[in-house]
């Protein structure tokens, strides 16, 4: 192509079209092909000097695109459903109801390095009462979710306290931070403690001390006031 060719072209072309277009901004909640998400792992194994192509290896982008599905799940279902359900023919009793030492594996949002723990849930039913396992299916929701401990805490807590409308909340969360004793700072048996109370734990010193003994931590008067 001549110079002089090129030029009209160039000159042709509506105005600003020869600069090449900023491309359009991702909309960052959009969600990736499966295929695409293989390939970001393969990415990764090449990354830390692995060949994705070897055969242990080959089948490993998709199990853990899968892993990731299970750690994940959180974020396809809604916490506020899980609590939709209650019952009244409670006979009048109106007094604590704790669910202790709920087990979960969450990952923090930092690193993606896994957060192991116990929730301990506690509510002050106002009439009506949830079926017990539906509080470990919350801690479930928001464990399988990326985490910091106190955003967990606290969400556990307000959902309960927004959907049961219940005379007070009480939720503690003890938990291990992989990102603290497999990496960083190696702090193996560090663990990390976190609280929220509402309503009546939070008024009432000695329904807060109540829930603590429960739970076997007597002794630690401290807790949010
Ligand atoms: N408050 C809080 N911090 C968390 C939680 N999970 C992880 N972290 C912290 O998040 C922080 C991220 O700090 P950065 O300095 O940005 O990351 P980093 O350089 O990897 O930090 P180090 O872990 O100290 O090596 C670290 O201090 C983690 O310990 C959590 O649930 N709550
Ligand atoms: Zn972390």
């Amino acid at each position: 192509m001549s110079s002089d060719r090129s030029l009209v072209e160039l000159l042709a072309r509506p105005q600003g079209a020869h600069i090449t277009k900023t491309p359009p901004r991702l909309d960052p909640r959009a969600k990736p092909s499966a295929q695409e998400a293989q390939d970001a792992v393969r990415t990764l194994l090449r990354w830390i000097g692995e060949d994705p192509s070897r055969e242990g290896l080959q089948d490993t982008p998709t199990r853990v695109t899968k892993a990731f599905l299970e750690h994940f799940a959180g974020y396809t279902q809604e916490p506020h459903e899980i609590l939709a359900r209650t019952f009244s023919e409670v006979e009048g009793y109106d007094d604590v109801v704790v669910l202790k030492d709920i087990s979960f594996e969450s990952h923090c949002e930092h690193h993606m390095a896994p957060i192991i723990g116990r929730a301990h849930v506690a509510y002050m039913p106002n009439s009506r009462v949830v079926g017990i396992s539906k509080l470990a299916r919350l801690v479930e929701v928001f464990a399988k979710r990326l985490q910091i401990q106190e955003r967990m805490t606290a969400q556990i807590a307000d959902t309960i306290q927004e959907v049961l409308q219940p005379r007070g909340v009480a939720v503690m969360i003890e938990a291990t931070h992989h990102c603290m004793t497999t990496r960083g700072i190696h702090k193996p048996g560090s663990l990390m403690v976190t609280s929220r109370v509402s309503g009546i734990f939070k008024t009432n010193p000695d329904t807060r001390r109540e829930f603590l003994s429960i739970i076997g931590k007597s002794g630690a008067e401290s807790l949010a006031r």
